[in-house]
């Protein structure tokens, strides 16, 4: 695994209420065995207009894993070594702003990450690593993302700040009114840190697309959040979602240049240790994630 992937293969983590997609041609359901341990189920792969398409349940299907439990690293390792290029997370957040109602749609572009319980990163001792999530998602892929939304019909919002909380608690009062005022933050969710951070080390392209369920619970007039809402306003979305995974093959294409970002090299001068200093092991079960500079 020397070189950048010569076709796109868009990978798509659905959050909660989302366990399928459909509209695939040879849709199968994969196993996917990871160093990491296992993903949180199988992937569903197959094409759409020519293009390699997978998608993964990231709760699981039936919904098994909470937002701590969900095994990030095993996920984006698995779409790695099954040759994804780009990935798209699709999930449920409250909002803190009043323009950002429920129903709308936010491309994500940066992140607070207050997540406290899980494995960050897929170096550490005997193979250290540093890379830069400055710009923790990709330009190119957000805008596809933004296009395919707003050609769907979908009031999608460019640009926002995703407050990753560890949850599974939503927040109280107080967390919410300073993660809203003193924070400026506009969304927030419990997964994608550090999913976001995982597959900037994987040097893959990471865009996030937020659907907003609820006002957290800052908002004088809409009380508490509740799970049944949430779900209810996610199933009223499940169509919207659908339509714009569906136009974003044409939008990406299926041949893969590299990224203009840099976000398929972000391990080229990231790696510390020695090479005489790494620990085999290590490097061995980094054989997907930076086999390209591990050589
Ligand atoms: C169902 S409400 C809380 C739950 O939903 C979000 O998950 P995802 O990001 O996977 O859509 C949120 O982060 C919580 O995990
Ligand atoms: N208000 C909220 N807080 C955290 N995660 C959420 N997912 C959906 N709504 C949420």
């Amino acid at each position: 695994m020397n070189d950048t992937p010569k076709e796109t293969m868009i990978a798509v983590i659905g959050g909660s209420g989302i366990y399928d997609i459909d509209g695939l041609e040879d849709a199968t359901w994969q196993s996917v065995q990871s160093p990491f341990g296992a993903p949180s189920d199988d992937i569903l792969t197959g094409r759409l207009n020519g293009v390699k398409m997978a998608f993964l349940p990231r709760h699981g299907r039936g919904h098994v894993h909470s937002p701590t439990s969900v095994p990030y690293r095993a996920n984006i390792d698995a779409l790695k070594r099954l040759g994804a290029t780009d990935v798209i997370s699709v999930s449920a957040t409250g909002s803190f702003r009043e323009d950002m109602a429920p129903g709308d749609f936010v491309v994500v572009d940066q992140f607070i990450d207050r997540t406290f319980a899980r494995e960050k990163s897929f170096f550490g001792p005997g193979l250290v690593a540093h890379v830069s999530v400055a710009h923790p998602t990709c330009p190119r892929l957000s805008e596809a993302c933004y296009s395919a939304a707003k050609d769907a019909g979908i009031n999608i919002h460019k640009g926002g700040t995703y407050l990753a909380m560890e949850g599974p608690q939503f927040s109280t009062l107080a967390e919410s009114k300073m993660y809203r005022e003193s924070w400026k933050a506009d969304v927030i969710g419990m997964t994608n840190m550090p999913e976001a951070k995982l597959a900037r080390e994987a040097e893959l392209c990471y865009a996030s697309v937020a659907m907003v369920t609820d006002y957290d619970s800052w908002h004088p007039e809409h009380g508490e959040v509740d799970v049944s809402e949430i779900i209810s306003i996610l199933t009223g979305n499940a169509d919207k979602g659908r339509e714009m995974v569906r136009r974003l093959p044409a939008l990406l294409g299926a041949e893969r240049t590299p990224c203009e970002h840099g976000c398929d090299r972000a391990l080229e001068f990231a790696i510390l240790t020695a090479p005489d200093k790494r620990d085999p092991a290590m490097v061995a079960k980094l054989d997907a994630i930076a086999g390209r500079v591990l050589g």
